[in-house]
């Protein structure tokens, strides 16, 4: 497709893409979905076709794209990570998000903070896709203000015992290993210095999950509640340091706004991709609807937030790569992009007319989708205050 050549063109050559990423339009967008309903992407298959299609990621060597090859990674960076994360989502934005929350959330977390032998342990597994990963810091009463989280860690010989929930966990349902927040210090003053990170195994006693989330959008990437009562956890899979996981849960945050706002971007590319060919086959008033120009200025105004969004994403990105990573920039880019999307989304649905309104076409699911992308990893709201406070942070 001519919107396909041009956009490959556009990034991957510009940007000096290493050959590994270039496969993956064509895994992602005609093998594995396309005996798919994309809305139910992951959903929709069975236990083995799920394992298969994990493999299938890490034989292409895109779950631990930012991985150490000694553990089977790719050793590349965060400018590849977010193309990734673009044209995974480009083909399903539930299927990025959960890709997301598994290459980066989970296996970058412990790429930074895990010690030789979790690493061991671990990295290999999750990088094959033989294990799928996730990260819980959210609970259902501690969010945006996350530090004030109450998982309860006590210390008990070697082992400590886990008591509380965890809330929207991405993959919660499917993961066999898990990055775990949990305050070990109560009492500590500030909040943030009390909190230590775990690395938690399905089938360790006393943790369970609860029903899968139905939810709005990304309906293909499984949410759950996480459950721990007398959760015995050993102490050598503590992930850092006792009672300094705030800077493991802050570091890593930034790192995940930088890396996920390559789904916005996908979600913006996907819903180019459908509309503009919509808007030369679709015909009004004797001519193509493309050519009014009402749906001229749609059209432009889509693909600048588009291109817009992607140049600052990679900037940011191959600044991170070169070891200058803000969190003022990795909260603005997933701000902008997020919003963007949301409103590129609804452009999309206004070009498809009564067609974008029902659910035959998937515009609606590209808005449903976008709009999580303004909530998870940090709100609008909150990614606006942390670009604030770090002006004023200049001025003290
Ligand atoms: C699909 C999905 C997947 C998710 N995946 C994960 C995951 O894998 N791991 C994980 O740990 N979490 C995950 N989350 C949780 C997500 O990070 C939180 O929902 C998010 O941080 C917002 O927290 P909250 O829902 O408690 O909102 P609240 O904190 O209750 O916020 C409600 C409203 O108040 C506003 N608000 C709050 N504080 C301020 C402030 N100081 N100034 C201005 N406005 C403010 C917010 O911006 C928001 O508009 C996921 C959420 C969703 C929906």
């Amino acid at each position: 497709m001519a919107t396909a050549a041009w956009r490959l063109g556009s990034s991957f050559a510009k940007w000096g893409l290493r050959p590994l990423v270039a496969p993956l339009a064509g895994l992602v967008s005609q093998r594995a979905f396309s005996v798919l309903p994309v809305d139910d992407a992951i959903n929709g298959l069975n236990e083995e076709q799920k394992q298969e299609f994990w493999k299938q990621l890490g034989d292409l060597g895109v779950l631990g794209i930012t991985a150490p090859a000694q553990y089977g990674g790719s050793g590349l960076g965060y400018l590849e990570h977010v193309l990734v994360m673009e044209e995974i989502t480009r083909a399903s934005a539930a299927v990025g998000l959960s890709y997301g929350a598994h290459s980066n959330l989970c296996i970058n977390q412990l790429v930074r903070n895990g010690n030789e032998a979790q690493k061991e342990k671990y990295l290999p597994k999750l990088i094959s896709g033989e294990y799928i990963g996730a990260l819980a810091m959210s609970e259902p009463n501690a969010g945006s203000d996350v530090v004030s989280m109450k998982l309860r860690a006590e210390k008990k010989g070697d082992h400590y015992i886990l008591n509380g929930n965890k809330f929207w966990i991405t993959n919660g349902p499917d993961a066999d290993v898990l990055i775990v927040y949990a305050k070990t210090d109560p009492a500590a003053v500030p909040a943030s210095r009390g909190i230590t990170a775990f690395i938690v195994e399905k089938g360790m006693p006393g943790f369970s999950t609860s029903q899968k989330l139905d939810k709005l959008g990304m309906r293909g990437s499984n949410t759950c509640e996480l459950v721990f009562e007398d959760c015995k956890i050993p102490a050598i899979n503590i992930l850092g340091h006792l009672s300094k996981g705030v800077y493991v849960l802050m570091s890593g945050l930034d790192l995940e706004r930088l890396v996920l706002s390559g789904g916005p971007i996908g979600i913006m590319q996907a819903v180019l991709d459908h509309t503009i060919p919509y808007l030369h086959m679709r015909e009004a008033f004797g001519q193509k609807i493309g050519h009014f120009q009402l749906m001229q200025g749609k059209m432009a105004d889509m693909y600048t937030r588009l291109m817009a969004c992607r140049q600052y994403v990679y900037n940011v990105a191959k600044a991170c790569d070169e070891g200058h990573c803000t969190p003022k920039d990795c909260a603005a880019v997933i701000l902008y992009s997020a919003e963007c999307a949301t409103q590129v989304a609804l452009d999309g649905i206004q070009c498809f007319g009564g067609n974008g309104y029902i659910n035959d076409f998937p515009m609606g699911r590209f808005l449903r989708d976008a709009k999580l992308y303004e909530i998870g990893a940090g709100t609008s709201e909150v990614r606006r205050l942390v670009i604030g406070r770090a002006f004023n942070a200049d001025f003290h």
